[in-house]
């Protein structure tokens, strides 16, 4: 079933389509490399080439995380991140003129945590677009998705390449603001290329639904998301930025300059 609704993330990929360009979307831990510099940070995303922002809120168990975005949510931990700060930066940046949209991604123990209605709402307060919980199965998200779609933020899926079609199928008619498209299986991390297999994944995915694909794991520079942009609408980048902000004395600097590169995209 298509989603009922259409909200800024949905206008996200739509007004990147128009300029015929795949939305920009960085991941950023929250509290890395200090809770200080978390609403700076996201600012900074968004004024240099960022459509859509996915918000990592720190997690002590983070199975689908590469090395590099294990340690950030580790270090932020450890400097005492917790989620109702994360939500404090985030109506910070609410009140901004900031225009980034945001999703949320973290690990399904948060949300139980929290409570699932306390989180839901929280989420609704400071604007949050999308959610994506990668240890949540489509089978067991019926709950979460009901109160998503309640307060208009997409619940977001994951297709992974060794997925059967039955599965993408299943997968693809559940989908809502965005599909993330895993471009290898395994954890997160940079890689060298973007996969050849991409382009038959998304025809894969595209039989079954119009929602817009976002490309993840692996991609950390221009050449990439330009090869990636070939096929898909979106591209997420997460270790690459994090390791260009790990000092504080430079993480705004160095986010905004790559940011700049990678939006700038050829
Ligand atoms: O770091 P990469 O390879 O650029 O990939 C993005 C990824 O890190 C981010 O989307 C993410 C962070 N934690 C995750 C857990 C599962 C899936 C995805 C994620």
């Amino acid at each position: 079933m298509k989603a009922q609704f259409i909200n800024e993330l949905d206008q996200a990929f739509i007004n990147a389509k128009k300029r015929h360009r795949a939305a920009i979307m960085p991941f950023l831990t929250m509290g890395y490399p200090e809770e200080n510099l978390s609403l700076r940070l996201l600012q900074t995303l968004s004024d240099n080439g960022a459509d859509i922002i996915e918000v990592g809120i720190p997690y002590s168990d983070p199975l689908a995380d590469g090395p590099v975005i294990q340690a950030s949510s580790q270090a932020a931990l450890e400097r005492g991140m917790t989620p109702e700060k994360t939500f404090e930066i985030l109506t910070g940046y609410a009140d901004s003129e900031c225009t980034a949209s945001l999703v949320i991604m973290t690990y399904y123990n948060i949300l139980l945590q929290m409570g699932l209605e306390h989180f839901v709402e929280k989420c609704r307060f400071v604007g949050v677009r999308g959610v994506v919980v990668p240890d949540l199965p489509l089978e067991e998200s019926k709950t979460l998705k009901v109160l998503l779609d309640n307060a208009h933020i997409h619940l977001i899926h994951f297709v992974a390449p060794n997925l059967s079609d039955e599965r993408i199928k299943k997968i693809a008619q559940s989908a809502s603001g965005f599909i993330y498209l895993i471009s290898v299986t395994g954890v997160t991390g940079q890689r060298q290329n973007v996969p050849d297999n991409v382009a038959s994944l998304c025809a894969r995915i595209r039989q079954y639904t119009d929602t817009p694909i976002a490309l993840g794991f692996g991609i950390g520079h221009a050449e990439q998301v330009s090869q990636a942009a070939k096929n898909v609408d979106g591209v997420i980048v997460g270790s690459a930025l994090i390791k260009q902000i790990s000092e504080p004395e430079s993480a705004i600097d160095n986010a905004a300059v790559f940011l700049r590169e990678i939006s700038a995209y050829e």
